[in-house]
């Protein structure tokens, strides 16, 4: 078995990560379950950094290869904000629903042609040493009025993807896992895997 250390508290990022890696051969273990990690401060101005930091930090701790995700959504009426601020942006400790709420009361007003948003994700793997490679995705959407849809997590029930006419809380989960910024880019991290895992057996 391949094993890769999930650094990731996120309970929706491990449950879409293990249902994409798990029919690929890879046994994904959450960080949650290696007592003792301390969690690492997310201080970095971008996606990528908070990502390498987290992955790194992992990999350290727990001597395995391991993946982290760093995501957030950005939305143009906001000059992109929530961004690298996703998480805590209604404040600590992260709540989906005050944010989005806040989302809703910040986008009060503004017309649906210019509630134009996007999920980014930047996936790092990390190995003990600390060599570290990173990929990323995106997926376009808008911004809802209200929210619709059960499934998911964070901001889905605020994410409409007009190609399929549904929030990626309504679209089944392997359907958003098809298309998510975070199933793109771990369709990119894949080969990343791929390479780290051939040399290792090489
Ligand atoms: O740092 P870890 O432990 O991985 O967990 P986190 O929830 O803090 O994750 P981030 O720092 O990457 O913050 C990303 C936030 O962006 C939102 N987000 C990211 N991907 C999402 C998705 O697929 N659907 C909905 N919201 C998402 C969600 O609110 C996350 O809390
Ligand atoms: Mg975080």
């Amino acid at each position: 078995m391949l094993k890769l250390v999930l650094a990731t508290n996120n309970k929706g990022k491990v449950k879409e990560l293990a249902a994409m890696l798990q029919p690929l051969g890879f046994q994904v273990v959450p960080i949650g379950s290696y007592p003792g990690f301390q969690e690492v401060e997310e201080d970095g101005e971008t996606f990528q950094a908070n990502a390498i930091k987290k992955a790194v930090a992992a990999a350290e701790f727990t001597g395995e290869l391991s993946l982290a995700d760093d995501s957030g959504l950005e939305v143009d009426a906001l000059a992109g904000a929530p961004g690298v601020h996703s998480a805590r942006f209604a404040g600590e400790p992260t709540d989906d629903a005050a944010n989005n709420r806040k989302l809703l009361a910040l986008l009060e007003g503004v017309p649906a042609e210019k509630r134009t948003a996007r999920f980014r994700c930047v996936i790092a793997i990390a190995e003990p040493s600390g060599n570290n490679q990173t990929a990323d995705g995106t997926c376009e959407g808008i911004i809802l009025r209200e929210q619709k849809g059960e499934g998911g997590f964070g901001y889905d029930p605020l994410f409409y993807v007009p190609e399929y006419r549904q929030t990626f809380a309504e679209l089944a989960s392997a359907k958003k896992n098809a298309i998510s910024h975070r199933g793109r880019a771990l369709g990119k991290a894949l080969e990343i895997l791929n390479r780290l895992y051939a040399n290792r057996e090489g």
